[in-house]
Parts: C-alpha cells; sequence; structure tokens
C-alpha cells in the first residue's frame, strides 16, 4: 500500500495524518502542542513535528506536504538562522503599522487592487513595518522571509533555496493573487529593503525529498500551503460550498473562479492551492471563546455544551461580544469583549453558555454575509474545526446562519489537505486525486431565530 502524509501546522499544535495514497483512508495520526503566545521561536513547530512523528508514524510514507498558520513572519539572516521569534497571526501589535501602510499606498481600495488584501495587523507586511519601526537592528538584519509552511517545507527538504504556493504567498500582503506575481514594491515599502522571497512552485510540484536528521528519506516533499487552503484541498470544497472553520481562528471561506478585491476589507482574496482563488474573512475568536465561557462558569467543555443547549435561542436578551483577544474582522485590534442585556432573570449559567456560542457564530455568520456581498454563491456551508466538535456549536450554528449546516465528520481537514497535495505531487495528474475514502457530512437543521443576530447587532452598535 502507498501512503502519503499531511502535516497541519497551526496555532495550538501540530498534526499529522497518514493517509492511503489511493483511496484517502486513515491508516494512523498523532498530534503535538505548541507553545502559547503570538509570537514563536519556529524550533517549537520544528520540534512538535518531530515530536508527532515519532514511534514510526512516517514509516513507509512515500510523500509528505505541510499546510500551516498563515501570515507568520519568519525572519532569516544571511546565513538562514532566524532572526528574531516569528510574529504570529494574531498579534496585533502592527495595528498601527497596518494603518500607516493602507494610508501610503492611497487607501483600502488600492490595496485590495494590488494585494487582495486591504492590511490588518495579521498581514506579514505589517509584520515587516512594525519590525523596521521597532526594532531597525534585527531589520538590518533580514536576508530572507519565509511563512511557516515555507520554512518547515524547508526544514523537512534541508534546502537553501525555499519554495512556497500562491495560496500562503497570497496571504502575505506583497503579492498579487490575481497576477501570481510578487509585489516587492509593496515588501520594500514595508521594510525598506527587499529581502530574499521563496520561489512560488506550481500546485503539484515537488519541493524535494526528505533530507532532515530524525525522519524517513521520504522521497517526495509536496509545496505545501496555508492552513485554510489545506482544508478547502483536504474537503475537496466545490465553488458553492462555504467552508466555516472553527479553530483558534474563525474562518469562512470559498473557493472561487475569480479574484476578489474588497476595498471594505472585510473579505481578504487570497488564492488557493489548485490555481483557483479562496476569498475568506477571518475572526481571531473562535472557539477559545468556548474555551473560555467554560472557564468562566468553572464547568467542563461537555457541561458548557449542556447549559447552552438548555437555554432559549437571545438566551434571555443576554449577548456576548466575544472580542477576547481583540478583533481582526471587525477590524478592532485594541476590542475587549463585552457581555450586555444582563437582567436579574437571565444572569444563569445556560444563558450565559448561550449567549457565549451566539456570540462567536454570530460573527461567522457576519464573514458569510461579507462573502455573499463580494459575489460568493452560498449552496452549502460546511463547519469544521476544533469548534465544530461541540454539539452546541452545530445545533445552534443553522439558527444563527439561517440555513442548514453541513458538519463533516470530525478530522484534522487541515493535514488532510496537506496529505492530497502530496498525493496529487506524486501522482502528477492535471487535478488533485479524487479520495473516495471520505464519508459525507451530516447536516443540521434548525429554524432559523433572527433574534439572535438582531441582539448581537444591537449590542455591536452599541
Ligand atoms: N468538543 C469541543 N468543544 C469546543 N471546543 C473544542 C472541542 N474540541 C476541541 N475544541 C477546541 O478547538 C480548538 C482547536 O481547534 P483546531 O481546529 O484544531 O485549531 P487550530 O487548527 O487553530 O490548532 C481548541 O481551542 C480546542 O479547545
Ligand atoms: O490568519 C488566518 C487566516 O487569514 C488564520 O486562519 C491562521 O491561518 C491561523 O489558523 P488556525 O491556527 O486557527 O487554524
Amino acid at each position: 500500500m502507498s501512503l502519503v502524509a499531511g502535516v497541519d501546522s497551526s496555532t495550538q499544535g501540530t498534526k499529522i495524518v497518514v493517509r492511503d495514497t489511493a483511496t484517502g483512508a486513515l491508516v494512523r495520526q498523532a498530534r503535538a502542542p505548541h507553545t502559547e503566545g503570538s509570537e514563536i521561536d519556529p524550533e517549537v513547530w520544528w520540534r512538535a513535528l518531530l515530536a508527532a512523528a515519532e514511534g514510526g508514524l512516517l514509516d513507509g510514507v512515500d510523500a509528505i506536504g505541510v499546510a500551516a498558520q498563515q501570515h507568520g513572519m519568519v525572519t532569516l539572516d544571511e546565513a538562514g538562522r532566524v532572526v528574531r521569534p516569528a510574529l504570529l497571526w494574531n498579534d496585533t501589535r502592527s495595528a498601527g503599522a497596518a494603518a500607516d501602510l493602507t494610508e501610503e499606498l492611497g487607501g483600502p481600495a488600492a490595496w485590495a487592487q494590488a494585494a487582495g488584501s486591504v492590511p490588518v495587523a495579521s498581514l506579514t507586511v505589517t509584520k515587516l513595518r512594525w519590525l523596521a519601526e521597532h526594532e531597525p537592528a534585527n531589520a538590518e538584519r533580514v536576508a530572507g522571509v519565509l511563512l511557516p509552511h515555507d520554512w518547515l517545507t524547508a526544514r523537512l527538504t534541508g534546502s537553501s533555496d525555499p519554495v512556497t504556493d500562491r495560496g500562503d504567498a497570497s496571504g502575505t500582503g506583497y503579492f498579487a493573487p490575481a497576477t501570481g506575481e510578487y509585489r516587492r514594491d509593496l515588501l520594500r515599502m514595508a521594510l525598506g529593503s527587499e529581502p530574499r522571497l521563496p520561489r512560488v512552485a506550481g500546485p503539484a510540484e515537488t519541493a524535494g525529498p526528505v533530507r532532515a536528521p530524525g525522519l524517513p528519506g521520504i522521497g517526495t516533499v509536496s509545496v505545501g500551503t496555508g492552513d485554510n487552503m489545506g482544508a478547502a484541498l483536504g474537503l475537496a470544497a466545490r465553488p458553492g460550498d462555504v467552508v466555516v472553520s472553527i479553530g483558534t481562528s474563525g474562518t469562512a471561506f470559498a473557493v472561487a473562479e475569480r479574484s476578489t478585491a474588497d476595498p471594505s476589507g472585510q473579505v481578504a482574496g487570497f488564492a488557493d492551492a489548485t490555481g483557483r482563488f479562496l476569498p475568506l474573512v477571518c475572526t481571531l475568536n473562535a472557539a477559545r471563546v468556548l474555551t473560555a465561557g467554560a472557564q468562566a462558569l468553572d464547568v467542563s467543555q461537555e457541561e458548557f455544551d449542556a447549559l447552552a443547549l438548555a437555554a432559549p435561542p437571545g438566551a434571555g436578551g443576554l449577548t456576548v461580544l466575544p472580542y477576547l483577544d481583540g478583533e481582526r474582522t471587525p477590524n478592532l485590534p485594541d476590542a475587549t469583549g463585552a457581555l450586555s442585556g444582563m437582567t436579574r432573570a437571565n444572569l444563569r449559567p445556560d444563558r450565559i453558555a448561550r449567549a457565549f456560542v451566539e456570540g462567536m457564530l454570530c460573527g461567522l455568520a457576519d464573514a458569510i454575509d461579507a462573502l455573499v456581498d463580494q459575489g460568493v454563491p452560498v449552496h452549502r456551508v460546511l463547519l469544521i474545526g476544533g469548534g465544530a466538535r461541540s454539539e452546541a456549536v452545530t445545533a445552534i450554528a443553522p439558527q444563527v446562519f439561517g440555513r442548514p449546516v453541513a458538519v463533516p465528520e470530525a478530522g484534522e481537514y487541515v493535514a488532510d489537505g496537506a496529505a492530497r497535495q502530496a498525493a496529487w505531487a506524486l501522482a502528477a495528474t492535471p487535478a488533485p486525486p479524487e479520495w473516495s475514502a471520505m464519508a459525507a457530512p451530516r447536516v443540521s437543521e434548525a429554524d432559523p431565530e433572527p433574534v439572535i443576530r438582531e441582539q448581537y447587532a444591537a449590542a455591536r452598535g452599541a
């Protein structure tokens, strides 16, 4: 049996799946955690990959690919050493730099046209400006800039000539998804210099064999991609599918044939991992809103779910604005969360639990609306990510989104996409292989409950 492996190096941890190359059947999987924080030494990702791969996980694997958290700024010096810990997508210190860069190019519409996205603190380009302003000595040492998946792919192959793909490159802010070219002028505008960037390889190219001590000598490493692009590939998402992922980040995205350029900045006009596009809306507050809610009530995640499911839609008038880590969409990097509408009657654990779930889902319902405003068709909504394992989330989502929600079997769709890309690189076919082993999603249905979004809109407006 031929095997392929996919690595998901996301914010909170590394997950690896090993699948049958021909059918996609899951053979084995493992995970290892990362350390907390929005800046991190890339070695932590590498050690987590090695830890997850321990015990022969990758034995007999013919090809491997990496999909990783988008946007993280990995800076390298002339010798290829990391200059400083990577600043991650959820680090908001470059919010001022984002505003400055937006103005310098002539406003949000100019950026949407040039790079597909309007700068917010998540984009790599804003982190480079922050570096130039706040750590000029480090900025001067920067000879190359990579994204997390580029760095991990280069670590696997041992290559000093790194590669990236259109999907992840489109989250930098110095790449034009519509043309597939870097915008080195925007890189220079941000950093004041033009460090080396990874070559943008085709979606089914091979980056080389694995040449890393401690790992088996796997013959093919695919070019990898960003985690959301990986999830779209793992789900075999088609135009008309809107994927809502509730992980550390909340994302809503769709595969599209044409690029988008949203001057409101809500929809990032990314590319996907197959040669198409991936318009995407990202919130900073998703699965961890649920853990924070459970922590506030001092209950387990299962008890939290049961409480939320016991309360009525609208939580008796309670609304949570879930901006616990600031927010990216809407662009409120310094915001904090709020609990509003409190009365003596509704200040009960079940109403509070439900308000946390509803508030988090309302942010994602706004994200779906923003995609629709960009002309994205919505024939089906798919719910994935750690938060989709919550019964309360899957039951309440159709009430908030106002449409049925398809819930694929709980799994690691980002890692699956990386594995499917690896199988594609092995096959060298024009399109990625179709995998028969992927189960059909179950559908969660419920009547729409407009009161939930009405309350949320009123609380946000206030
Ligand atoms: N049953 C559950 N209910 C609610 N949240 C969950 C559940 N299972 C996992 N999570 C949350 O999902 C998150 C991890 O999701 P995941 O999609 O793997 O994120 P990432 O890819 O960002 O690492 C964690 O914050 C975890 O607490
Ligand atoms: O910034 C974005 C998308 O633009 C995030 O979706 C990151 O890619 C991190 O993803 P997770 O760790 O939540 O999967």
